[in-house]
């Protein structure tokens, strides 16, 4: 009988500690931002507020996981670069790894947040969830929706149903794949939009499904972040119906190894711009078609003949998202034809 009344509060003290381990890993934004008062609620300074203060300041955590942070970096995500991608992605990596981490949220700004996602579903190999959030108004601003999107990310992050899903997103409510959504609305918190869908929606710390990706990621991925050291020089070129070759020719001069063209349409190309772009190919710079529009996807051969030009298209990728997958690609060599095949496949 002894034995059975010290048990009892050992074992509440194992289910405490068997709760699921989530690492946060912050990098800035406006989930960590904050402002003068509580009615600005587009005007403050992003990334001040620091990972231990944000997590300190939501206590309904420790009822979903243990959680604990790391301040990776302290930026807006406007000026995200190709090292930070390398740091974030090798570090997250290694958490993966650990035996003793179930899930990780990385707290992001929302501008790149996309971006990023995508850059960590192409290179990290884990099943476990990785979950990116931000904020779309910081945590001093009325009806800041930093606090629950942080709570669902750790949620998402913490549960065995979101494993194998590639990154997430968990902002609003919804949890999306990091590959299919984009910051589609700049001043409200139905910021990430993706026009196939969302996969589900986290609710009450209960995520309901209803979709999966399909195309190729994390541990399907052929690109590892543990074998990359660098990234080569992949820039856009915007276009409009005046567009002029002015920066096509300082993009290869300044040695881009890609050029990811973001064309109108269905990713058209002004008549004026088609021979800068071969005397770019000419040097050894890919061109890859992509479009300004947000919805739809670049046909290859229509619009301009890609199998006669050599040509890469990307698919429904953003520019911004195309640049990523053309960096990887380009950093194991691949030839266009390889290229083209990456943009159908992932
Ligand atoms: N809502 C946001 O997070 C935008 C803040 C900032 N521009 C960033 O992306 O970090």
């Amino acid at each position: 009988a002894l034995w059975a009344q010290t048990a009892a509060p050992a074992a509440a003290a194992a289910a405490q500690t068997a709760k699921p381990h989530v690492v946060v890993l912050a990098t800035g934004g406006t989930i960590a931002g904050a402002g003068a008062s509580a009615a600005n609620s587009a005007t403050y300074t992003a990334a001040k507020v620091p990972v231990d203060k944000l997590l300190a300041g939501l206590p309904e955590l420790a009822n979903v996981a243990n959680v604990t942070g790391e301040q990776v970096f302290q930026i807006a995500s406007e000026s995200f670069t190709n090292d930070n991608l390398l740091t974030l992605a090798k570090r997250v990596s290694a958490l993966a790894k650990q035996p003793d981490v179930d899930g990780i949220v990385i707290t992001h700004g929302t501008d790149t947040l996309a971006e990023t996602g995508y850059f960590l579903s192409l290179t990290v190999h884990t099943d476990k969830p990785i979950a990116m959030v931000g904020s779309m108004r910081p945590g001093t601003a009325l009806s800041a929706d930093g606090a629950l999107n942080l709570l669902n990310a750790v949620s998402v992050a913490a549960s065995k149903d979101a494993q194998g899903k590639g990154v997430l997103v968990t902002m609003n409510d919804q949890i999306q794949s990091a590959r299919d959504t984009n910051k589609d609305v700049n001043i409200e918190t139905r910021a990430f939009q993706s026009q196939w869908g969302s996969l589900g929606m986290v609710v009450e710390g209960r995520n309901y499904w209803f979709r999966a990706p399909v195309k190729r990621h994390t541990t399907g991925s052929e690109f590892n972040i543990d074998n990359i050291a660098s990234l080569p020089q992949v820039d856009i070129v915007y276009a409009h119906g005046n567009v002029q070759p002015t920066a096509v020719q300082a993009l290869v001069a300044s040695g881009a190894k890609a050029i990811i063209h973001a064309g109108t349409g269905n990713g058209s190309v002004a008549d004026r711009m088609v021979k800068p772009l071969q005397d770019a190919q000419a040097k050894g710079v890919t061109i890859v078609r992509s479009s300004r529009v947000p919805y739809g996807f670049v046909l290859r051969n229509a619009e301009q003949p890609d199998d006669k030009y050599d040509w890469v298209v990307a698919h429904d990728m953003r520019p911004e998202k195309a640049r990523i997958l053309t960096m990887l690609a380009l950093a194991q060599g691949a030839d266009t034809k390889t290229l083209q095949r990456m943009f159908w496949e992932y």
